[in-house]
């Protein structure tokens, strides 16, 4: 750091004094310190700079001295977890101390040959059976059972569909980007940034500009010789920044003029299966960042070059195809790419770089899509128990930790040019944003209200990241459900597209006041995605749990459409998917909503789901969109705990009902507490609010909830059963037949050892499995209302909770989160324990209580009485 020891304390303190005038918050100043003395200097030194307040200011010292200890001490074991496992404390140690950038570039480098992609290879332990204590046993047989999938997605754009929803089209004007910083051009290919071009920087977060500091570096391109060496292809994939771009500062080291280029293959990014990689929303937006890359990249002197996959006579179009014909053209002798890990990809880049290798031209794949290579996690020495959890896959970072993962670069200030630039194609000729036309040759813009809602560029990431982490970042951690509230990022079609790297994001939100580590968590969760891509290859098309490829869904198509469109009658569900149409985009919260609706209420196939997402969503991305899918199918490693009802689901993200009138404006006259039940209204309400069901807002197209979700735990049941040996018999959990990689992590055999797949063997590996159907294997005839471990939020049903939790949320949302929480862990409970033959659980007292009383300031009621709500 900067600073001297001394010269950080006297900044703390200087701090502290904010903090007594109430100019700053306590966690404010807690983070703070973290961020100038260092989490050890901190840990050793705040008491003591505290001290002072014991006799000034009591009660402020006491709440300092508890952030303190809530930091140190009740959630050291989780916060030490998250810094090993996403490598902080590496970043920490080199961000804080490198001043040479070099050696993080080597570390992120993934060399590319066949054998460095390949499994690594090792001798063979004994494969007859799993050793002593494994958890896995052999599988007796198979079932291969094949969905039906459909295709009639937006992607193609002849055939775009037009939405019910008129909207009005109002462009915002194109989206801004980073101003050239102007460093001076030095000999070096890199040089230490002066603080002179702060100012032309995007406005950043106080911890990227102690990054900054801390690593000094501003890159330059090296200045154009006579005998220029031969240019260097920059292939942008999924990276489209120039920020934290390992791939383009490799490229710059190398002081060749560089060629960026983009090859558009929609084959190869479709892989083998159907995984509608590229639907419409995506390829809009793709579209559109390319035009900002290529903007950004005009700006540094460069361009970008746009080309199609090609191929010769009857052979597949390829980029392989494409990049030897530009070598051929340019003379390149290096190509220069950050490395993608959806498996068709992975082994499409091993073949790339096989073949140009033998024509000697050299490859190179930099890592950074994600926070760690999802190739080299392991489950050694943490075992497969948990497996599909976050906190499984995060111990196998922590126990098997690959390289650091490092500083964030800064982006080039320049790049040196080609003398000749191959010939490429304009951006449009790729036809990423073409729109349909109706009969009459006008055009369906089904894009108009995307474009409104997002700044597609890179600056328009970092604005949005800025933005998440002065505001909504403080919500998070208790209110990201919100569908009301912009409290998420809404980071993720960035992170999908490469134009905000993991590794920024991660650095800036560490530093951010507030410790986020919800927020930090969900970066785990991503790379787990990733993980499980490569471990399940089929994993958007297939269910992963062999029974549950048998199960019944169903194929009504209507049911199909009015999800879709929005128009189930279900508020909620239908204002979520009027704004995914709309916008590209839902929350979380919301995905999970309009999932369950689709699952367990209209016995929908999950791939449905998938490929409906695939196609609206800006943030598309196979790797999570399957594998939250298929955890809300019931057929991925992870099984979500719970369903979501569609009407209880509205007291936690949308208790005033502004989100259904934003999205639903036909229901804005209703009611707060009947907006989300409309057929509950009385008939003068719905006239008065001009709602006439089948005309201004739609009948509800399936009525029988608690029906509905019996027979689809009855039809999990009846699955486990005919398929019995993928069910263990000890425990009632599913087992899954493990992949190859993981047999030989189980078996000790690290280095890829296949031998056990090819003698045909395969060991079965017990899931988390759902309670509910763990209890309906030994009482198949009990229906979802009786099945004590049912995953629905019930409120809906219960008219007691319901009023309790409609008063808390008029008191206050948070509240009615705890409520609804410690009701769950109660109910949880008490069925256990009546299920184990255990007595009844002393009733809760104190901070623990359900039920509000007097004494509770939740309990006060307008107008001044106070009341006790039993
Ligand atoms: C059925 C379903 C389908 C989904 N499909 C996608 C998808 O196609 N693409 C996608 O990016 N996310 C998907 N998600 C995960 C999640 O809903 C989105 O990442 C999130 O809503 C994006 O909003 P945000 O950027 O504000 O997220 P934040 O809450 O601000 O999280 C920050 C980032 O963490 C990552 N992240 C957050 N939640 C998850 C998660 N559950 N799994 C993996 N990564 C996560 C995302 O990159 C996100 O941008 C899906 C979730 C569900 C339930």
């Amino acid at each position: 750091m900067a600073l001297s020891a001394a010269g950080d304390q006297a900044e703390v303190r200087k701090m502290l004094r904010e903090v007594l005038v109430g100019r700053e918050d306590p966690e404010g100043f807690f983070a703070v310190c973290l961020s100038v003395l260092g989490h050890q200097e901190t840990r050793t030194q705040f008491l003591s700079i505290v001290k002072p307040l014991s006799t000034a200011n009591i009660h402020l010292h006491s709440v300092l001295t508890s952030i303190y200890r809530e930091y140190y001490s009740k959630t050291e074991d989780e916060e030490l977890e998250l810094a090993l496992t996403l490598s902080l404390l590496d970043m920490e140690d080199t961000g804080m101390s490198t001043t040479d950038q070099e050696p993080q570039l080597l570390q992120s480098e993934v060399r590319v040959s066949p054998s460095s992609f390949a499994q690594p290879k090792s001798a063979p332990k004994s494969t007859s059976s799993a050793p002593p204590g494994s958890r896995i046993k052999e599988c007796p047989t198979q079932i291969n059972q094949e969905t039906d999938p459909q295709k009639s997605l937006r992607s193609n754009s002849d055939n775009a569909q037009t939405h019910g929803t008129g909207q009005a089209l109002c462009v915002r004007g194109s989206s801004a980007s980073f101003s050239k910083p102007d460093a001076a051009s030095e000999g070096d290919q890199m040089v230490a940034e002066g603080d002179s071009n702060k100012s032309d920087k995007p406005k950043r977060s106080k911890n990227r500009r102690q990054r900054r500091k801390g690593t000094g570096q501003q890159l330059v391109s090296s200045p154009h010789s006579l005998l220029a060496p031969p240019p260097v292809l920059l292939w942008f994939r999924r990276d489209l920044r120039l920020c934290d771009n390992p791939a383009l500062v490799g490229s710059l080291e190398l002081g060749a003029p560089v060629i960026p280029v983009f090859i558009w293959s929609p084959e190869e990014e479709e892989g083998p299966g159907i995984t509608v990689a590229m639907g419409g929303a995506c390829k809009y937006w793709l579209h559109q960042a390319l035009s900002c890359l290529c903007t950004s990249l005009e700006r540094i002197g460069s361009h970008l070059v746009f080309l199609e996959a090609s191929g010769e006579g009857i052979e597949v179009r390829s980029s392989l195809h494409t990049l030897k014909q530009l070598v051929k053209e340019t003379g390149a002798r290096t190509i220069m790419a950050n490395a993608l890990y959806e498996p068709w990809l992975r082994e499409r880049d091993v073949g790339v770089v096989s073949a140009l290798q033998k024509e000697g031209v050299e490859c190179k794949m930099f890592h950074s899509y994600c926070l760690r290579d999802p190739y080299s996690v392991s489950t050694e020495g943490v075992g497969l128990r948990g497996i599909g959890s976050v906190s499984h896959f995060m111990s196998c970072c922590r126990q098997n930790p690959g390289p650091p993962v490092g500083v964030p670069l800064e982006p080039a200030a320049s790049l040196p040019t080609p003398a000749n630039w191959p010939r490429g194609i304009p951006l449009d000729s790729l036809g990423l944003a073409r729109m349909p036309r109706r009969k009459d040759g006008t055009v369906i813009d089904w894009a108009a209200n995307i474009r409104t809602s997002w700044d597609f560029s890179e600056a328009g990431a970092q604005a949005r990241l800025d933005a998440f982490l002065r505001d909504g970042v403080y919500r998070y951690e208790s209110e990201s459900g919100r569908a009301d509230a912009p409290n998420t990022s809404s980071l993720s079609p960035y992170l999908h597209f490469g134009q905000l790297s993991p590794r920024w994001l991660l650095w800036d939100a560490k530093g951010a006041r507030c410790r986020p580590l919800k927020f930090q968590r969900k970066l785990a969760w991503r790379d787990l995605a990733y993980w499980q891509l490569s471990l399940f290859p089929d994993l958007p098309w297939e269910s992963l749990r062999p029974p549950y490829k048998a199960l019944r869904w169903s194929a009504d198509r209507s049911h199909l459409k009015a999800w879709q469109q929005g128009k189930t009658g279900y508020p909620l569900v239908d204002a979520a998917m009027r704004q995914l149409w709309e916008t590209g985009w839902m929350n979380n919260y919301m995905r999970h909503v309009v999932a369950s609706f689709l699952i367990a209420y209209l016995y929908l196939p999950w791939q449905e789901g998938y490929r409906w997402f695939q196609d609206t969503l800006v943030d598309a991305d196979v790797a999570i969109d399957a594998m939250m899918w298929q955890n809300g199918g019931m057929s991925g490693l992870d099984h979500w705990n719970f369903v979501m009802h569609p009407v209880d689901a509205a007291m936690t993200c949308d208790p005033y009902g502004s989100y259904v009138r934003k999205w639903c404006p036909e229901l804005a006259d209703l009611p707060d507490e009947l907006i989300h039940k409309p057929w509950k209204c009385p008939a003068s309400m719905l006239r008065r609010a001009g709602v006439v069901f089948g005309q201004t807002y739609p009948e509800r197209i399936v009525t029988d909830l608690e029906e509905r979700r019996s027979r689809s735990l009855q039809d999990v049941a009846l699955v486990r059963k005919e398929f019995g040996q993928y069910v263990d018999e000890r425990s009632g959990c599913d087992l899954v037949p493990l992949p190859p990689r993981l047999v030989s992590e189980a078996l000790g055999s690290s280095h890829g050892d296949e031998a056990v797949v090819r003698e045909g063997k395969q060991f079965l590996l017990p899931l988390i499995t759902r309670m509910e159907f763990k209890h309906q294997l030994e009482n198949p005839d009990a229906d979802a209302a009786s099945n004590p471990y049912n995953a629905v939020l019930k409120g809906y049903v219960s008219r007691k909770r319901d009023e309790t939790v409609a008063f808390l949320n008029e008191r206050d949302f948070k509240a009615s989160v705890m409520c609804e929480g410690a009701q769950r862990r109660e109910r949880l409970e008490r069925d256990y324990r009546r299920m184990e033959g255990l007595p009844p659980a002393p009733s809760p007292r104190g901070r623990g209580r359900r039920t509000p009383t007097a004494k509770d300031r939740f309990s006060v009621v307008p107008g001044g009485s106070v009341t006790s709500v039993k």
